[in-house]
């Protein structure tokens, strides 16, 4: 399903360059990407939704090479291929959990479909939540609207950036509990990465990503 080969990035002339190891996630797998604050995580990740461009090699999912595409081709691929729970929760103010996640599918151009969007919601234990402004709810509820969100258009890939990181111990294994069924219903394949070592006992495929060393600097 997604499969990257000699993955490198850098910030631009004179930067560390980061080297990422190939990674192979089938569908409906998981993979927990562990690594340091500042050892290039959420470089990866961005290079795993096509959000950066690599300085090498390549990103495939499901037959697609992100290369290949012209960067509205590769908007619109991740709009409808890839599900993004980012770091910090960012949702339309105005608009309740239900109408956050219906903007989600029509951005992406898909049709609406309010019956697997609440339950998606159900599944996150949120549906009654469905009507309530995003603000209205805890960090833990927001985050679940979250990956609500990331679900909501069936995706192929599931990327996850620090789910966790501001959770207390039973929610964060919850939270990635549901992340992993979820995504294993869907067939995605699911990406978490995190300094979070409490996440260690719930994927069983881990990658660690060392810190830069001075041979990169
Ligand atoms: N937009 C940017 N421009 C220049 N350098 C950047 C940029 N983003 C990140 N970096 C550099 O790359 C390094 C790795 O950043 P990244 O966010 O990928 O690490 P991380 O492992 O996710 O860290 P954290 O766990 O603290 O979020 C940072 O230390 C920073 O110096």
């Amino acid at each position: 399903m997604l499969t990257t080969h000699d993955l490198s990035y850098r910030y631009g002339a004179g930067a560390p360059e980061f080297a990422f190891p190939d990674l192979s996630v089938e569908a409906g797998e998981g993979a927990l990407l562990l690594g340091p604050s500042g050892s290039g995580k959420s470089t990866w990740l961005h290079l795993l939704a096509g959000i950066l461009s690599p300085l090498t090699g390549r990103v495939e999912l499901d037959g697609t090479v992100y290369g290949s595409l012209r960067s509205g081709d590769l908007d619109r691929f991740r709009g409808r291929n890839i599900g993004l729970v980012l770091q910090r929760a960012y949702f339309v103010e105005a608009l309740n959990v239900a109408e956050n996640l219906a903007l989600a599918r029509k951005m992406a151009g898909l049709p609406p479909d309010r019956a697997f969007l609440l339950s998606v919601l159900e599944s996150l234990g949120i549906g009654r939540y469905a009507q309530r402004k995003p603000r209205e709810l805890s960090v833990g509820e927001q985050q679940r609207v979250t990956i609500a969100r990331a679900l909501v258009n069936r995706p192929k890939l599931i990327l996850a950036d620090e789910p966790t990181s501001a959770l207390d111990d039973p929610n964060a294994h919850r939270v990635s509990q549901l992340l992993r069924e979820r995504a294993a219903e869907l067939g995605a394949a699911l990406v978490v990465v995190t300094h979070d070592g409490r996440l260690r006992t719930d994927f069983s495929r881990i990658v660690a990503i060392e810190p830069l060393t001075t041979q990169n600097i």
